[in-house]
């Protein structure tokens, strides 16, 4: 009794034949550019569908939506079909099944793919992006250098999958008589009744083009895998080397203009008053030191001075002139995000948990600002970005990426990245409390040589020890205001405040 009738020479022949192959060809193109176009679109709709204003995310869901909601079998039919129909200038190009499937398949799995991107986006933490802003990115370049790199890498593997989908899908526009394997196939074994054999031919083809395809994406998901396995970098990293220490700075310090202000900053979160009336004028080569409890609004206040925050009340002001708004007439109105993104440059930002681009080496998370703002360029870039991280006491790993790296290494690097646009003042957020002990020294080493270099520095800290020796004035907030201030001796030795006196008795600094 035959069990299986199988015609093994006909199936191998077919493997030659010149017109499975042409369908094939056919099948992958379609597949490959209706990819190519549904991943441009889809992003321009998970963008669309993550923006501010409320019209564009509105667009962006409803579009989503609806081709995801509509089944591809009915699109590509619809489009061939009816499109031309009522539409007649679209005839010319939509009689054509490949035009009419491609435009099905793009306006489907772009619907998709928006929601794969959506994934990636919603992946890059806020505060990834407050870095991009704090060195002065605005939209377009945030979007591009910071959000983007990392988006995409989160999204490959569904982007992927999106293509093996739409390779197979493609089958689907058989129905319009465009000649892909599915309906070579079905021709071929139309005249000679070798269905199984046929078939499964067919079959082998589309997981031959799956595979050749996973291939290429597990090779570039490697590629940018800036985790994986590396070898050590060509120059060996020597030990740490040792940031000079400088001695406290001579309390004859003079200081220049101010630089940057609050008057009467008023700001509510969730509801609840977290500045209430700040005023702070920090001068030109002044070393500021905010203390206080936790919840006190030291980092509310740092992220309103450098307009990372905006204010319900009050107003920011650098160099003199109003920051983040423009007086019409008297009456504070927002200034355009190109405007105010250019002048935040002028304002550096050393965040707590670091905040380096993950994908990007120590070097170019340094040169990233400078280089897109074309203050350095070619071979000085290089040049430049080495003597900012050796000055943190980082060259030696310039060409590690962060995971490379310990914390307080980050940290050093951070502080390398805020200078790199030479601001006129680096507001520093608590930048030692995530860092083991054993680390913080060489970070607050760091700030110290800074400050004794004169950089103008708003510093919120933990760190009474650096308080006490590096600072010019340190101020003491307790519930959104700055209940105290004067100079380190002053506040630490005899604090008028009671507020201030409980504070410092409870961190052992009475
Ligand atoms: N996005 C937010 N939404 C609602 N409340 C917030 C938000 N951010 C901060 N807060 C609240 O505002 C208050 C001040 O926070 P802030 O981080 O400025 O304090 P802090 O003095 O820096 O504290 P810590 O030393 O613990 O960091 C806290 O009560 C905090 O819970």
């Amino acid at each position: 009794m035959e069990i299986l009738r199988f015609d093994v020479r006909y199936a191998l022949g077919l493997f030659a034949d010149e017109r499975v192959w042409i369908a094939a060809g056919n099948t992958l193109w379609l597949a490959t550019l209706s990819w190519l176009l549904a991943g441009v679109l889809g992003l321009g709709m998970a963008l669309l569908k993550t923006s501010r204003t409320r019209l564009s995310r509105g667009a962006g869901a409803g579009y989503v939506w609806f081709f995801r909601g509509v089944p591809l079998l009915l699109l590509i039919i619809f489009i061939y079909n009816a499109v031309p129909q009522a539409i007649p200038a679209s005839q010319g190009f939509l009689s054509d099944p490949f035009n009419a499937g491609l435009v099905a398949l793009v306006l489907s799995g772009s619907a998709y793919m928006a929601e794969v991107y959506r994934g990636g986006l919603s992946a890059v933490s806020p505060e990834q992006r407050d870095a991009g802003r704090a060195l002065g990115f605005g939209a377009v370049p945030l979007q591009r250098f910071v959000v983007l790199p990392q988006a995409f890498r989160v999204a490959i593997p569904g982007l992927g999958n999106e293509y093996v989908s739409n390779l197979k899908n493609t089958s689907l526009v058989s129905v319009i008589s465009f000649v892909e394997l599915t309906l070579e196939g079905q021709r071929i074994y139309s005249g000679n009744f070798l269905i199984l054999e046929t078939l499964s031919v067919i079959g082998v083809f589309y997981l031959a083009m799956v595979s050749l395809f996973s291939g290429v994406q597990a090779f570039l998901e490697h590629r940018l895998d800036v985790r994986r396995d590396r070898r050590p970098p060509a120059s060996a990293p020597s030990a740490v080397r040792p940031v000079p220490v400088t001695p406290p700075l001579a309390s004859a310090k003079q200081f220049g203009p101010v630089v940057l202000e609050a008057r009467d900053v008023r700001k509510k979160l969730g509801g609840r008053l977290v500045l209430d009336g700040v005023d702070l004028a920090v001068r030109r080569g002044e070393v500021c030191v905010l203390i206080g409890p936790s919840g006190s609004g030291k980092s509310t206040l740092l992220r309103c001075l450098n307009r990372l925050l905006t204010t319900d009340d009050g107003i920011v002001l650098l160099d003199g002139e109003p920051f983040g708004y423009r007086l019409n007439g008297g009456e504070p109105h927002s200034e355009p995000e190109r405007r105010l993104a250019a002048r935040r440059r002028r304002v550096g930002m050393v965040f707590q948990r670091f905040e380096l681009f993950p994908y990007l080496t120590a070097l170019d998370n340094v040169l990233l600002a400078p280089r897109h703002f074309g203050t350095v360029g070619g071979a000085d870039a290089v040049a430049y970005g080495l003597e900012l991280l050796r000055k943190v006491g980082m060259a030696d790993h310039a060409h590690k990426f962060p995971h490379q790296l310990s914390g307080g290494q980050q940290q050093r690097v951070a502080i390398a990245r805020a200078l790199a646009n030479e601001p006129e003042i680096v507001l520093f957020d608590e930048p030692t409390s995530a860092l083991d002990p054993e680390l913080v020294t060489e970070v607050l080493q760091v700030m110290t040589t800074l400050a004794a270099e004169g950089l103008t520095m708003v510093v919120v800290s933990h760190e009474m020890g650096f308080a006490r020796r590096m600072a010019d004035r340190v101020l003491f907030m307790d519930q959104g205001r700055i209940v105290e201030e004067g100079p380190p001796t002053q506040v630490f030795e005899a604090p008028e405040n009671a507020r201030t006196r409980r504070f410092l008795a409870t961190i052992g600094h009475d």
